[in-house]
C-alpha cells in the first residue's frame, strides 16, 4: 500500500506533514494525497469534457493530432506513443495534451522557443476554459507541494517558485479501451515520469501498478477523491537521487478506463543541477527543456508494430 497523506495537515500539522512527505518521496516516490486544494466540481467537469472529446470520431480527433506540432499538444491515437521504449508492446491508450497557454503572438512563440506553442482546442463548449482552470489549480497544488519539499530538503520554502514561474507543465487526458485480449497489449507501458511532480486522478477502474525499488509490481487501488502523486525523473536528478521516481504501468483494463495526469515541469531554462546540500553531483547540469525534449523524443519515436 502506498503512503497516504492528507493535505489539510500541511497547515494544521506542518512538521509531521513535512516529515511524512519526505519519507514518502525518498522511499516510494508515490503517495496518495487527500483533501487537495483542487475543487471536486472542477475535477468532475474535467472528466466530463474528456469523455466528450474522446467520444468523437477518430477523423475529428485527428484534426488535432499531436504529431502535427513540435510542442506536444493535442491528440495522440493508440500507438502514437510508447511509454516503454524497450518493449514491443504498443500502448492502447489515447491521450490529449494541453500545455502552458500563450497567445499566438507571444514573443517566446515568435522566437520559436522550445515548448512554447499555442494550445489546440476541440470545438467543445467550455473545454478550453475548464482545462485552463484545471491547469492553474494543479500547478498551484504542485507548487505548494514543492514548498514542502524545499522545507524537507533544508532549502528556503520559496526555493522553486521562480524556477517554475513559466513552466512546461502539461495536462494529459487519458482514455484506455477495454482489453481486447490480443497479445502484446498494454494500456500504458512501464515507465517513470519525466518531470518534477505528477498529480494523477483516475476514474476508479483498476489497472495502474507501481514497482517500488526492491518490490514486484503492486496494484494501486483507487481511493475516491485522493490524488496519486509521484516524483518524476527530473526531480530525482535535481535532488541528486535523494527523491525517487518509480516505474509504473497500466494493464489493459477490464472496462474502459479514464485518468487525468498533470505533469508539473520547471521553466524551460531552469538549470537542473544537484540542489544545495545534496552532496557531490552525480549528473552534469542540464536545462530542464533539454532534459524533457530528450525524454519526449524517445516516447514518440515510431516503433515497428509487431
Ligand atoms: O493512467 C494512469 O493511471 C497512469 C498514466 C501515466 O502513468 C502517465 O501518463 O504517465
Ligand atoms: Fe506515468
Amino acid at each position: 500500500m502506498l503512503p497516504m497523506l492528507d493535505w489539510s495537515d500541511a497547515k494544521k500539522n506542518r512538521a509531521n506533514f513535512v516529515a511524512d512527505l519526505g519519507k514518502a518521496v525518498r522511499e516510494t516516490g508515490f503517495f496518495f494525497l487527500s483533501n487537495t486544494q483542487v475543487p471536486a466540481e472542477l475535477r468532475s467537469e474535467v472528466f466530463r469534457l474528456a469523455d466528450v472529446f474522446f467520444s468523437q470520431t477518430p477523423d475529428e480527433k485527428a484534426k488535432l493530432s499531436i504529431l502535427d506540432t513540435p510542442h506536444y499538444r493535442g491528440w495522440a491515437k493508440p500507438g502514437d506513443e510508447s511509454l516503454d521504449e524497450t518493449r514491443p508492446e504498443v500502448d492502447t491508450k489515447e491521450t490529449f495534451n494541453i500545455g502552458y497557454d500563450l497567445a499566438p503572438d507571444d514573443p517566446a512563440i515568435l522566437a520559436n522557443e522550445s515548448f512554447r506553442g499555442v494550445n489546440r482546442w476541440p470545438d467543445i463548449p467550455g473545454f478550453a476554459e475548464t482545462m485552463l482552470e484545471y491547469y492553474q489549480a494543479c500547478q498551484a497544488q504542485a507548487m505548494a507541494l514543492l514548498s514542502v519539499m524545499a522545507e524537507d530538503l533544508g532549502l528556503p520554502t520559496d526555493y522553486f517558485v521562480s524556477l517554475f514561474a513559466e513552466p512546461m507543465s502539461a495536462i494529459r487526458l487519458l482514455h484506455y479501451p477495454p482489453a481486447s485480449g490480443a497479445v502484446n497489449e498494454i494500456g500504458a507501458g512501464a515507465h517513470s515520469d519525466y518531470g518534477a511532480i505528477t498529480l494523477l486522478m483516475t476514474d476508479g477502474e483498476p489497472g495502474l501498478q507501481v514497482r517500488p525499488r526492491g518490490c514486484d509490481w503492486i496494484d494501486v487501488p483507487a481511493i475516491p477523491h485522493a490524488y496519486i502523486v509521484n516524483i518524476g525523473d527530473c526531480l530525482m536528478r535535481w535532488t541528486n537521487d535523494i527523491y525517487v521516481s518509480t516505474p509504473h504501468r497500466v494493464l489493459p483494463p477490464a472496462r474502459q478506463r479514464r485518468s487525468v495526469a498533470f505533469f508539473c515541469e520547471a521553466n524551460p531554462d531552469a538549470l537542473v543541477s544537484a540542489l544545495p546540500g545534496t552532496g557531490e553531483a552525480k549528473y552534469p547540469p542540464i536545462r530542464a527543456a533539454d532534459y524533457l525534449s530528450m525524454r519526449l523524443e524517445a516516447t514518440y519515436a515510431a516503433k515497428e508494430i509487431p
